[in-house]
């Protein structure tokens, strides 16, 4: 038996591992933190393999695919010649996550790897691009929240009541911006698959003049949104590299006679990245994938991406071979969460229900077979009458926990003797709450206050204290870890949020907001690493399976079956 698996997983202190092999007493003595050394056997192939060609890896939260892909990052950071440029792009979602990722990977491989590697988050990247040729100009970034309200202002300025703003600034975002389309004519050829209503070619005229329409009031307005951005960087890479390959085409037939005319222009034309690595690449917008895919050259090891599309929160569907992206065969999936307890993550796969994932091409992916050795306590699911209710019983349960962290502590402490710092830290308390909706984390925070608990939130930057209770939005939450975590108002008209009602006609409309919503509670729920609560108030939320994992589950089996069963 490989007892490279338990490593990890016997220095956690709330959880313990459900085996009695006594290989494990060796494994005993190793440390959590020697993941940065150590990867198992199958994280260590998937980050030192050789691809010719993008390649993937999935699996479900906690695997490791994060720490895969830094690997992956230290290992082609190893074996590019030294150089002043940085060669390799490692890539996010958000600001927050790549913040991270550069604490992670300094950890792990230095100084020396961090100063060979870009790392950013894809919107700022864009920004950069765009900035670089001079086109951005006084602009004021706007959400989809404030790009919505400009397309209702703009219909009602043109007395235009047949279009819903909700619709066309999808199709503009989705279609139009998604697959970087900036002619009428390649918008009559567009797909619009998972777009649900179909629309006739008149209709497609009318919209693509609205969207035109819109473009200019953002322009007149000096706004525009990260989409746009994103789809002009998309733009510009991908001129560029096709300026490349004409450069390289002519020299290959040319041959030195071209190069004594070179022109300077011609000389400084490169791609800009030798390898790029992507985390979190179930959130990127197919416009994203165009410009990574055009600031690197087509070649072994160009693209390596980690991703799970279960906690895809974001509106962003892409399928990467149609957009120059193959992985097909060079594909692999990470099975055992090292992260959280069977009994946790039993509960968290209830939650996504018998929906159906993509692969991020055109295939279904599964998280079968998808299993953890850990075994902890039953996540705690409980409702009560009224949110005041509900928000009392989580100031008791959280202040509960400080005390048995507190105390847990203090005893691992006075055990350790000269380690006692050591023990002190492995013990050290770690909570998370998430809520559904921004006013809630106020009333979180003021609640635990009062109760004398000192809570942050989790802003656009992640944390803004280390040593709190951390408070966010659902949102919020993704790529972090807790060994506590509390999921409150995970209750009906929250749990899907209400929003969601408003596309019940269009059913692959609401099929992907209501699966959004899965993942945004199932993301929540994977954070925490040793004990969970869910609690409602009012009527529990339609995603509440009321089945959290047995505590007789199998050992090492798999707590999940593809159909969505808990054995
Ligand atoms: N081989 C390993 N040995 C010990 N711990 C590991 C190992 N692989 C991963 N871990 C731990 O498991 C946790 C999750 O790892 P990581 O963040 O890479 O997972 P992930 O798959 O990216 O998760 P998510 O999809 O939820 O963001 C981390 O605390 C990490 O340190």
């Amino acid at each position: 038996m490989d007892t490279s698996d338990y490593t990890a997983a016997l220095a956690r202190p709330a959880t313990r591992v459900t085996s009695e092999d006594t290989d494990i007493q060796v494994a005993i003595e190793d440390r959590f933190s020697r993941w940065k050394v150590f990867l198992h056997p199958t994280q260590h192939k998937l980050a030192r393999r050789d691809h010719r060609g993008p390649a993937r890896v999935s699996g479900g939260p906690g695997t490791g695919k994060t720490i895969v892909a830094l690997h992956r990052v230290a290992h082609l950071a190893e074996r590019l010649p030294l150089g002043h440029t940085k060669q390799i792009l490692l890539t996010t979602f958000n600001k927050n996550l790549a913040a991270d990722l550069r604490k992670r990977l300094l950890e792990l491989g230095g100084q020396a790897v961090v100063d060979r590697v870009e790392i950013v988050n894809i919107d700022k990247l864009a920004t950069q691009i765009v900035a670089e040729t001079g086109r951005t100009g006084q602009r004021r970034w706007i959400d989809d929240g404030k790009a919505l309200r400009e397309w209702e202002d703009m219909l009602a300025e043109l007395g235009e009541s047949q279009w819903d703003p909700e619709f066309l600034h999808a199709e503009w975002n989705q279609v139009i911006l998604g697959q970087a389309i900036n002619s009428r004519a390649d918008y009559f050829r567009a797909r619009r698959a998972g777009r649900g209503k179909r629309i006739s070619r008149a209709q497609r005229a009318e919209i693509w003049q609205l969207a035109e329409r819109f473009s200019m009031r953002l322009d007149e307005k000096g706004l525009w949104t990260h989409r746009q951005v994103a789809e002009l960087a998309a733009r510009i890479q991908s001129e560029q590299a096709m300026k490349i390959a004409a450069f390289e085409e002519r020299q290959e037939r040319e041959g030195a006679q071209m190069l004594q005319h070179l022109e300077q222009s011609w000389a400084n034309l490169r791609y800009p990245y030798r390898h790029v690595v992507v985390d979190e690449a179930q959130d990127l917008s197919p416009a994203h994938w165009k410009l990574l895919r055009a600031l690197v050259r087509a070649d072994d090891n160009d693209i390596f991406l980690v991703g799970d599309t279960h906690q895809r929160i974001y509106d962003n569907y892409a399928s990467l071979s149609s957009l120059g992206i193959n992985i097909r065969g060079r594909s692999a999936r990470l099975t055992l969460s090292y992260r959280t307890t069977r009994q946790i993550l039993g509960a968290a796969l209830g939650l996504l229900g018998e929906e159906e994932w993509d692969n991020l091409d055109d295939n279904t992916e599964t998280l079968g077979g998808y299993r953890s050795l850990l075994k902890g306590p039953r996540p705690d699911m409980r409702g009560f009458d009224t949110w005041q209710g509900e928000l009392d019983a989580l100031a008791e349960t959280v202040a509960a926990w400080q005390r048995e962290d507190h105390e847990r502590a203090a005893a691992a402490a006075e055990a350790a003797g000269g380690d006692g710092e050591e023990a002190e830290e492995q013990e050290q308390t770690s909570i998370g709450v998430a809520v559904p909706t921004r006013d809630m984390v106020g009333e979180v925070e003021r609640r635990l206050a009062q109760e004398g608990i000192r809570a942050a939130g989790i802003g656009p930057e992640g944390p803004r204290l280390d040593d709190a209770v951390h408070v966010g939005t659902l949102h919020r939450f993704k790529g972090l870890e807790y060994r506590r975590m509390a999921v409150a108002g995970v209750a009906q008209g929250l749990v899907p949020g209400r929003h969601v009602e408003q596309h019940r006609d269009d059913t692959t409309r609401y099929q992907r907001e209501v699966q959004r919503a899965r993942s945004l509670v199932f993301v929540a729920a994977t954070r925490a690493r040793d004990t969970l609560t869910i609690t409602w108030h009012g009527t529990p939320s339609p995603f509440l399976p009321g089945n959290a994992a047995p505590d007789d589950a199998p050992v090492d089996g798999a707590l999940f079956s593809p159909g969505g069963a808990l054995f």
